[in-house]
């Protein structure tokens, strides 16, 4: 292991004097000594991300208890007065939530990476623990992505900056995904974990070639025709993160992956029907295999 500190690509974040992590709400006063978010965050090994506040709050339970840490049944949500995320810290662990879809989570992003580079945390791990919809496998699967393909089936993600497309590519860490796939799953699980590609869409929807949406301009064939596609390419789930997390990830040169339970078959339909107790059951699948994965990591 190379043992470094990320490295941000922006020049400008050294002239800087202060950094306010605005929707973290945590103030970096002094970019120049940072020993007080160093004390704070500086032990971060790894920042898990997930959609919603109580998945990351149950998540964070789960792990202290996995790793045997001291009571943190009742976590503090450190990002309480900024309204907008809700992050736990369960000892080398952050658990960040980051709302839906690409923007909302590439907002967060940035600024999780700006703090363990100001922390001066080494070599961090960040894994998205999600839900999606899956492509052929049955409902309660748990996928670890190998490559993020965007909404145009392209393995890259695509941004707006000053007018102009820019696309990146969209590569997860092989280290990470072996390791999860190695450490994280076990033959007595009673659920499947599967490694296969991932499809981040920026529509729940059309995007995803729903016809529930408010709007909806093709055929029935024409939805499954292009889920096949999707499929025939090793897509095995849709969700609305994958590229855009691992190309920023990937840019940084900060080791990802993506693991996510999926709620509905898509190609026998999509409404989500599963009860929302069966939800918040499949929703836990993903813990044991980060759990364990996570475990084995610190361990090193
Ligand atoms: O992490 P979550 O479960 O929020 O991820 C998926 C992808 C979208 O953000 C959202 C759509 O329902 O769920
Ligand atoms: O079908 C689904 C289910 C969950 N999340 C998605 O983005 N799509």
């Amino acid at each position: 292991m190379s043992n470094s500190v990320p490295e941000l690509l922006n020049p400008n974040l050294k002239a800087m004097p202060s950094d306010y992590l605005y929707h973290l709400d945590i103030n970096v006063a002094n970019t120049n000594d940072t020993s007080d978010i160093q004390q704070r965050f500086g032990d971060v090994k790894v920042v898990c991300m997930g959609g919603t506040g109580s998945r990351m709050r149950a998540l964070a339970v789960y792990l202290s208890e996995v790793l045997g840490l001291p009571d943190s049944s009742d976590p503090e949500d450190l990002c309480a007065r900024g309204h907008r995320y809700a992050m736990y810290k369960v000892g080398p662990v952050l658990c960040c939530s980051h709302g839906v879809g690409s923007s909302t989570f590439s907002v967060v992003l940035h600024e999780l990476l700006k703090l363990v580079k100001y922390a001066g945390c080494q070599d961090p791990i960040f894994l998205r623990i999600g839900t999606c919809g899956g492509l052929g496998v049955p409902p309660g699967t748990v996928v670890v992505t190998k490559d993020a393909f965007n909404g145009l089936l392209r393995n890259e993600h695509e941004i707006a900056i000053l007018g102009q497309r820019v696309v990146r590519p969209a590569k997860f860490s092989e280290e990470v995904i072996k390791d999860i796939m190695a450490y994280g799953v076990e033959a007595k699980d009673s659920f499947q974990t599967v490694s296969g590609n991932t499809m981040g869409t920026d529509c729940f929807y059309e995007g995803q070639g729903r016809t529930d949406g408010a709007i909806c301009e093709y055929s029935d064939e024409d939805k499954m025709t292009f889920l096949k596609k999707c499929h025939s390419l090793g897509i095995l789930n849709i969700e609305m993160e994958a590229s855009m997390f691992a190309s920023v990830t990937q840019k940084v040169g900060v080791k990802a992956g993506d693991v996510c339970v999926t709620i509905i078959n898509r190609l026998n339909g999509d409404q989500v029907t599963i009860t929302m107790d069966q939800k918040h059951e499949f929703e836990k699948r993903p813990f044991l295999v980060v759990g364990r994965y996570i475990k084995k990591l610190l361990l090193h």
